[in-house]
């Protein structure tokens, strides 16, 4: 069952339209990765779905419910989680307060207090780091503290802009194992990725965008050995 499932999603800037009736989905449990060449929409893909540019058109729903008109500050509420391309941890702040930050809209103290009680137990060096700032972390940890901070909320699909982006090779790893313990515990993620192939590598399932269109979609394992596909977007970095 589709848990985010886009259905010709239109959207832009100004009179462009970027994403030119987009169907997508991911389910409960599934990595799904979204590649393309640079300019292909996918970041402007992400936007869309999660209402931050002007959308011209089609149907976003998240476990059944649409959620086309709420805002982007609301969608941690509804359950869609967004990780944008830049970093977004609070350096100044320490890592206990980070995840803090993550559960600024639970009003429920208890409830807060648990979830980081079971976000540090699912991340042991962010709980053995609790009192250090963010800035001390490495990049790769850093990224893994932004995807433990959305756990606050409890989403239920994940989305991240580039999330190896400017990491090394190990902690790339980390931020795809991360991605996939979220997975295992029934989350659906979402990625943009230009690492192709070890972001495929990492996923279930994958979409290529050209020209803010869906091109071919397939399981990862097939994508990967697809002639065509590793020429065009695994040439340089794959
Ligand atoms: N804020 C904006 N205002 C106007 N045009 C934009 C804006 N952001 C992106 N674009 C344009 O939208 C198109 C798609 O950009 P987008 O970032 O979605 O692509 P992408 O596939 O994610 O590429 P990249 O990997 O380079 O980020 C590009 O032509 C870009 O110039």
């Amino acid at each position: 069952m589709s848990m985010l499932k886009v259905r010709g999603l239109k959207g832009g800037y100004g009179g462009r339209l970027i994403v030119d009736g987009i169907d997508l989905d991911v389910a409960a449990g599934e990595i799904v990765t979204v590649i393309g060449q640079n300019g292909a929409g996918k970041s402007t893909m992400l936007k869309s779905i999660f209402n931050m540019v002007p959308v011209r058109g089609g149907a976003v729903a998240l476990d059944g419910a649409d959620i086309m008109s709420v805002s982007p500050y609301r969608m941690l509420t509804v359950g869609l989680a967004y990780i944008p391309q830049h970093h977004s941890v609070f350096p100044k702040l320490t890592i206990a307060e980070n995840l803090r930050m993550g559960g600024y809209l639970l009003d429920d103290k208890a409830l807060l207090h648990e979830r980081t009680a079971m976000v540090e137990e699912m991340f042991p060096i962010l709980k053995a780091r609790r009192a250090e700032y963010a800035a001390s972390l490495s990049g790769g940890e850093q990224r893994m503290l932004e995807i433990a901070r959305t756990l606050i909320m409890d989403p239920k699909v994940v989305m991240l802009d580039e999330p190896s982006i400017g990491l090394a090779p190990k902690m790339v790893d980390l931020v795809f194992s991360t991605a996939r313990r979220l997975a295992e515990a029934g989350k659906g993620i979402l990625m943009v990725e230009q690492n192709v192939k070890k972001a495929l590598m990492a996923s279930d399932r994958g979409y290529v965008l050209e020209l803010g269109q869906v091109r071919i979609q397939d399981e990862a394992r097939a994508l990967i050995a697809d002639e065509r596909v590793s020429r065009l977007y695994m040439g340089v970095r794959g």
